[in-house]
């Protein structure tokens, strides 16, 4: 295991019902890093990645989590979690304030009730995903884009050490990933580290430091996103040249101009 790693895992083996969907995967994410995990559906993406949360079956191979083998790691806040597709249930009425603090409710004991600084770090949390104003109504009510933006407050608000978002910006609207993404930009500067399923890299490409690409639940690309968009670029231009990276039959088209072309212009409101 590498040291001080935040999430590491060597051969590892991920499934259901004893089935592996994901097998021998090795990986180090260290502190700082913003790794965008890439693959067609159904490569082993989200399997991967709640494996790390105890939601998959780990099948093999060595996963620990900051030092602490994944059996034996207790401390699940400090890995926050943003779900798939997941959409705030409409059937309970809440503010975006109430569902933000809910993610505090792991780091006290039961009985005790939240005071200043657990408000602080709502507030913080609110600011950090640009929610402030909006936190008083009912999140039912919101688009979603914005239930997305308080789900990933309600994972900051335990101070986790590494956020693990699955596709936060699937079925949002381009000006909507834009403003994620600057979400997402705002915690990287701060020195968040983020493992981060897409399949919209356009929209986080100045995010993203690594990017790591399955296939077949397997890992079939690890490296910086420019060696990622090289490879590409090289199978784009035909040089005839075996890539060692099997990037060059990753099936997102034209990744090398989703890496260096601007995004589309942010429309103007009237
Ligand atoms: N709860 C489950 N029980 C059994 N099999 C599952 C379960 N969830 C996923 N699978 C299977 O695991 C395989 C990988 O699915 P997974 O969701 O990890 O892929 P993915 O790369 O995240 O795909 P997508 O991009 O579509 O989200 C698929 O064949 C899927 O049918």
């Amino acid at each position: 295991m590498s040291e001080g790693a935040l999430i590491s895992l060597r051969s590892a083996s991920f499934g259901y019902a004893d089935r592996k969907v994901v097998d021998g995967v090795s990986l180090d994410q260290g502190p700082g890093e913003v790794i965008a995990l890439l693959g067609p559906n159904g490569s082993g993406k989200t399997t991967l990645v709640k494996g790390l949360l105890g939601l998959s079956e780990h099948l093999g191979g060595e996963v620990s989590l900051f030092g602490t083998p994944l059996d034996r790691f207790r401390e699940r806040p400090r890995i926050g979690y943003v779900p798939q597709r997941h959409s705030l249930s409409t059937s309970v009425r809440a503010t975006v304030r109430e569902i933000v603090e809910v993610g505090r409710l792991p780091l006290r004991p039961w009985w005790r009730p939240s005071g200043t600084e657990d408000a602080r770090l709502v507030d913080e949390a609110l600011d950090a995903v640009g929610l402030r104003d909006r936190e008083r109504e009912d999140v039912a009510a919101l688009s979603g884009g914005q239930q997305r933006r308080v789900l990933i407050a309600r994972a900051l608000v335990a101070q986790p050490d590494v956020l693990v978002m699955d596709e936060p910006t699937a079925g949002v609207d381009i000006d909507n990933q834009r403003v994620l993404a600057e979400v997402l930009g705002r915690l990287a500067a701060r020195g968040t580290s983020m493992l981060v399923v897409t399949h919209e890299l356009a929209a986080l490409r100045d995010v993203v430091t690594r990017i790591v690409c399955m296939d077949g639940g397997h890992v079939d690309f690890d490296g910086s996103p420019s060696a990622y968009a090289r490879g590409h670029r090289g199978h784009e231009l035909g040089d005839g040249h075996h890539h060692e990276s099997p990037s060059h039959d990753h099936p997102a088209p034209g990744i090398a101009a989703i890496l260096t072309d601007p995004l589309p212009p942010r429309e103007v409101q009237p």
